[in-house]
């Protein structure tokens, strides 16, 4: 009688994809909640409430009703219910506008209210810079590492997951409540408590990808391990461009910058729910890769010591990993949390199309990154693919800041070719990883670099608020902003793209000298 071979649950083809789509499903929550508050950058730094027309205008209501007020008396005309309450939908407002130079009379419908949070550049900066708060400073994406690497994929998962649901639920609590003028650690108490939420997220954020690129290379090591990163990635960018583009439509249908996060975290509850589902399947994976080594007499896998970080720093790949990841993801993330306003005032795009235009950039790698991913398992070249992601990177940063070319549709095609570097360099760079590091070390190494990479994601933003406070916003005489020129911060995020080329290239010699494989393809014939 033939016996029964034993195999392993991931070698059925079907078992890993079902895997890799549950844990995809609760990371694409997670982007989802990170990028929710990106489009209302323009909402948060207005002060008191703000009208949207019907024809994809805004204007703060103060202004408005100081305008139609002028255009009534002038006129003799009755005035309108002009109290903030009343300044609801369909409401028909007349008042005189500079057209070209000339005072037009002009009547608009008011489509929607909604109520601006008053924040100033740097707070909006240092909010958006929260999330790596905990992960940077109190080394908490280095400690989940480790953690990850000691207590298993199933333990770890569930308390990030978790965490990141706590986190939503502070940052909604936060953009709900009216706190007047209250404090807390000497900042203005809502930008203080939904940075705690944001930066408690974060930390779960970050801990639970480490989680779920471990869970990956678990089931796909040896097999289509690039391609399934690379839909792991699509998918979590699908979150991504979701934000992007329901978060102001949203805000705007409810009057309020907090119903899209309370939005976000139900949805993050059906991601902890999944991964509760995936920790089922681990459990199986476990049992038949044991039953796989008893049959097969192999010694059990030693476990992770902490000495094992030793092989982890020494390795100068890694470390050019390390930094190739801080310097690109610098270029890519930051930005992102600004683009809706730069679509604003630098293209001058309507307000409720400007989350669009930067909802294209994780659009176009949805499809990319699968695709670029293939690419790398079949024919390899992924040091190649990241120096050509970051000289695009560069090239599109410094198109950005040129003071010429303010088209919309110029916008556009530039964001679509930052879709194709953020495809080509995340499509390569999270799969040579495994290449670098052995398995029982993998949760650690992700976290190193993750945690380097949060050091930018934290900075940034703060740096990129900070500059276009001071050094950014245009005022007239009396002080009232009138716009905003983008040169200085844009030139900044070129700089970071310079840095990523000069890494990548480095990163492609050193290759070169260790045979790490990054330019041969990851499956075996
Ligand atoms: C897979 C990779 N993820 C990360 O780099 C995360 N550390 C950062 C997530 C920030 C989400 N806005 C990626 O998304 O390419």
């Amino acid at each position: 009688m033939k016996e029964k071979i034993q195999k392993k649950l991931s070698d059925s083809k079907a078992a890993r994809w079902t895997a890799l789509f549950i844990v995809s499903f609760t990371m694409m929550c997670g982007y989802f909640l990170t990028d929710v508050m990106s489009p209302l950058e323009n909402l948060l730094t207005t002060k008191g409430k703000v009208v949207y027309f019907t024809d994809d205008t805004s204007m703060p209501a103060d202004t408005l009703v100081a305008k139609v007020r002028l255009f009534s008396a002038a006129n003799m005309l009755s005035e309108p219910d002009l109290t903030v309450e009343k300044l609801g939908a369909g409401a028909k407002m007349q008042y005189q506008e500079q057209v070209n130079g000339q005072q037009v009379t002009v009547e608009k419908t008011i489509s929607s209210v909604a109520r601006g949070e008053g924040w100033s550049s740097t707070e909006y900066g240092f909010f958006s810079g929260a999330y790596g708060l905990i992960n940077v400073f109190l080394l908490m994406l280095f400690f989940g590492g480790v953690i990850l690497d000691k207590m298993g994929i199933r333990f770890t998962g569930t308390m990030s997951s978790g965490l990141m649901l706590v986190g939503a639920l502070i940052k909604w609590y936060a953009l709900s409540t009216d706190f007047g003028d209250a404090q807390l650690f000497g900042m203005n108490m809502q930008v203080a408590l939904a940075s705690v939420g944001f930066a408690i997220f974060g930390m779960g954020a970050e801990i639970t990808g480490i989680t779920v690129s471990k869970v990956i290379v678990k089931w796909f090591a040896g097999k289509e391990l690039a391609l399934a990163m690379g839909l792991q990635v699509a998918m979590a960018r699908i979150g991504t461009a979701l934000a992007l583009a329901v978060s102001l439509p949203v805000a705007r249908m409810m009057g309020n910058v907090s119903y899209p996060v309370l939005f976000g975290a139900i949805v993050l509850c059906t991601g902890f729910v999944s991964y509760l589902v995936y920790c089922m399947m681990d459990r199986k994976e476990d049992a038949s890769a044991e039953a796989v080594r008893m049959e097969s007499g192999q010694e059990k896998e030693e476990g992770f010591k902490m000495s094992d970080l030793k092989q982890i720093f020494c390795s100068r790949g890694f470390w050019l990993i390390n930094l190739l990841c801080l310097m690109f993801y610098a270029g890519v993330f930051p930005f992102l949390k600004f683009a809706t306003k730069l679509m604003i005032y630098k293209y001058d795009v309507p307000e409720s199309f400007a989350g669009l235009i930067p909802a294209l950039l994780p659009f176009g790698t949805i499809l990319l990154t699968p695709v670029f991913g293939s690419l790398y398992d079949r024919i390899g070249r992924g040091a190649t693919l990241m120096i050509i992601g970051s000289f695009m990177l560069t090239a599109v940063h410094v198109l950005f800041a040129l003071p010429v070319m303010n088209y919309w549709w110029f916008a556009v095609v530039v964001m679509i070719v930052l879709g194709i570097a953020f495809s080509l360099v995340p499509s390569a760079m999270w799969p040579s990883v495994p290449k670098i590091i052995p398995m029982k070390q993998l949760g650690s190494a992700y976290a190193i670099i993750f945690y380097i990479q949060n050091i930018g994601l934290t900075t940034v933003p703060w740096l990129i608020g900070w500059v276009i406070e001071h050094f950014a916003t245009l005022r007239n005489e009396a002080g009232v902003i009138t716009g905003y020129d983008y040169t200085a911060p844009m030139v900044i995020f070129a700089i970071f793209g310079v840095c990523a080329i000069v890494i990548a290239m480095l990163l492609r010699a050193e290759d070169a000298k260790k045979h790490y494989g990054l330019e041969e393809a990851n499956m075996k014939k």
